[in-house]
């Protein structure tokens, strides 16, 4: 096991940030239901004694971060004390100690405001553990050995689709050929799609602006939001893709808008425009309804995606069993952080469901590049169908940004999960004191959080 030796790792501080972009006034990121968000993180550091740090977040959007800070506060117990080097060698362990406490538990369990306060603090843990080894966590987890690798996951709930010793073979199976596919990675990157093209608070000038923007950086995917009203929708979506051209893809997102028949009807009647899938068509919960929809739609070609907002690998194993997810969208920084979504990798390799994460918001993009990456190198060894999306806002603010270039993430070379932000952002964007939200508190552009709110430290 890479486990570094114990000797100055003890865990001495957690250092929780609220942390808000304002993004809603530009309409960046809005979407059917979510038409006004602020992208944000609660955002967490955590020290050793020796002076080591790991960075790691959750994404949110504006109000509620708080809830999700005071949670990660009040998990601080769990893990104040404790050694590092103890922690990655029972990682497994670890990860069911902070889901399961036994009155904290009540408020998930693993799910909800606590699951996403765990996913801050546990990614914050590996972005230590790469740094300690001094390599991009893709790297440390393409490294490690079969056994190592699935002894950071929590089997629980899930054994009736996937053991720790198929999860073995599953990595097993794939370990000829590693390192001609690291090098691969190396020289060609990871394909992306691009979400920026659509989103629905954009008008259709700036949507036609952008189609030619991203054409030009040589993306062939798009995916554009719908989910309102119809005659929108398939008005921007014709022309998108008369922009785009018939040899390029379109994704439509709902954002959980529909009803299941609502769904299917709506999609139908979009389907002349050949979208390649329909995202999140119904809430988040409804596996059965999911499956419905996709046996509704396949005869159009639409698959169905989603699992942005899955609540955990329960939930995913359900999606990935009754066909409803053709696309399994992980989440970097919403189920339990990297524990949890191996074993999802996993699963979806198990069913042969293409996995195309969700990105996008804060630091999804620079986090989820580290998980397809490691998908790649030692559990599905294709790129068949998979895509990672791209959403180009809020890069500038983190230490090791994500790179795309011709419409391909470059795979990262820096140590760590690529969640550091900068000290400046962290001055001009913590809620509310941050230098940025004080003059845009002063100049009436947002209201003054009540005191309930004000909960950085
Ligand atoms: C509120 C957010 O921007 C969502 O709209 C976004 O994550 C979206 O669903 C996506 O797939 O990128
Ligand atoms: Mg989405």
């Amino acid at each position: 096991m890479p486990v570094p030796n114990r000797n100055g790792l003890e865990i001495v501080n957690i250092d929780v940030k609220d942390v808000r972009f304002p993004t809603s006034l530009g309409g960046h990121g809005s979407d059917a239901l979510h038409t006004d968000p602020n992208y944000s993180c609660a955002y967490v550091t955590t020290t050793t004694e020796n002076g080591k740090q790991g960075y790691g977040l959750t994404f949110t959007c504006g109000r509620g971060t708080e809830i999700v800070v005071l949670t990660v506060r009040s998990m601080k117990k769990f893990i104040l004390g404790r050694n590092a080097a103890d922690i990655f060698s029972d990682f497994a362990g670890f990860w069911r100690s902070i889901t399961n406490d036994s009155q904290m538990r009540w408020l998930g369990p693993e799910k909800g405001v606590v699951h996403l306060a765990v996913a801050a603090i546990i990614n914050s843990l590996w972005d230590l553990w790469a740094r300690l080894e001094n390599k991009p966590l893709w790297r440390l987890l393409v490294d490690m050995s079969p056994e190592e690798l699935v002894s950071t996951i929590d089997f629980r709930y899930i054994t009736d689709v996937l053991t720790k010793e198929e999860a073995i073979k599953i990595l097993k199976d794939k370990e000829p050929g590693k390192d001609s596919r690291v090098k691969d990675l190396l020289e060609n990157g990871y394909p992306a799609y691009t979400t920026q093209v659509g989103w629905l608070g954009y008008s259709d000038e700036l949507v036609k602006e952008l189609c030619e923007k991203y054409l030009s950086l040589g993306f062939k995917h798009f995916k554009v939001k719908v989910g309102l009203n119809f005659e929108d929708d398939y008005r921007r979506c014709s022309l998108v893709r008369k922009f785009i051209g018939d040899d390029k893809f379109l994704m439509v997102d709902a954002n959980q808008a529909w009803s299941v028949d609502e769904a299917i009807e709506w999609m139908k009647k979009l389907a002349p425009l050949k979208p390649m899938w329909i995202e999140e068509p119904t809430s988040p919960d409804d596996v059965l309804g999911h499956a419905a929809i996709a046996r509704a739609l396949e005869p159009y070609g639409i698959g169905v995606a989603t699992g942005e907002m899955c609540a955990n690998r329960v939930m995913f194993k359900q999606f990935l069993q009754s066909g409803g997810m053709q696309y399994c969208q992980i989440d970097s920084a919403r189920i339990g952080g990297v524990n949890e979504i191996l074993s999802v990798y996993l699963m979806a390799e198990k069913f042969k469901t293409a996995v195309c994460p969700h990105a996008g918001g804060v630091g999804l993009c620079e986090m989820v590049q580290h998980l397809q990456l490691w998908d790649f190198a030692r559990v599905s060894a294709s790129r068949r169908g998979r895509l990672l999306e791209y959403v180009d806002q809020q890069h500038e603010h983190f230490v090791d940004p994500c790179r795309v270039l011709a419409a391909a993430y470059v795979a990262p070379t820096a140590p760590g999960y690529s969640t550091q932000m900068l000290p400046e952002t962290l001055k001009k964007f913590s809620y509310p004191n941050g230098t940025e939200w004080q003059r845009m508190f002063k100049e009436g552009i947002f209201p003054m959080p009540d005191e309930a709110e004000l909960v950085n430290e």
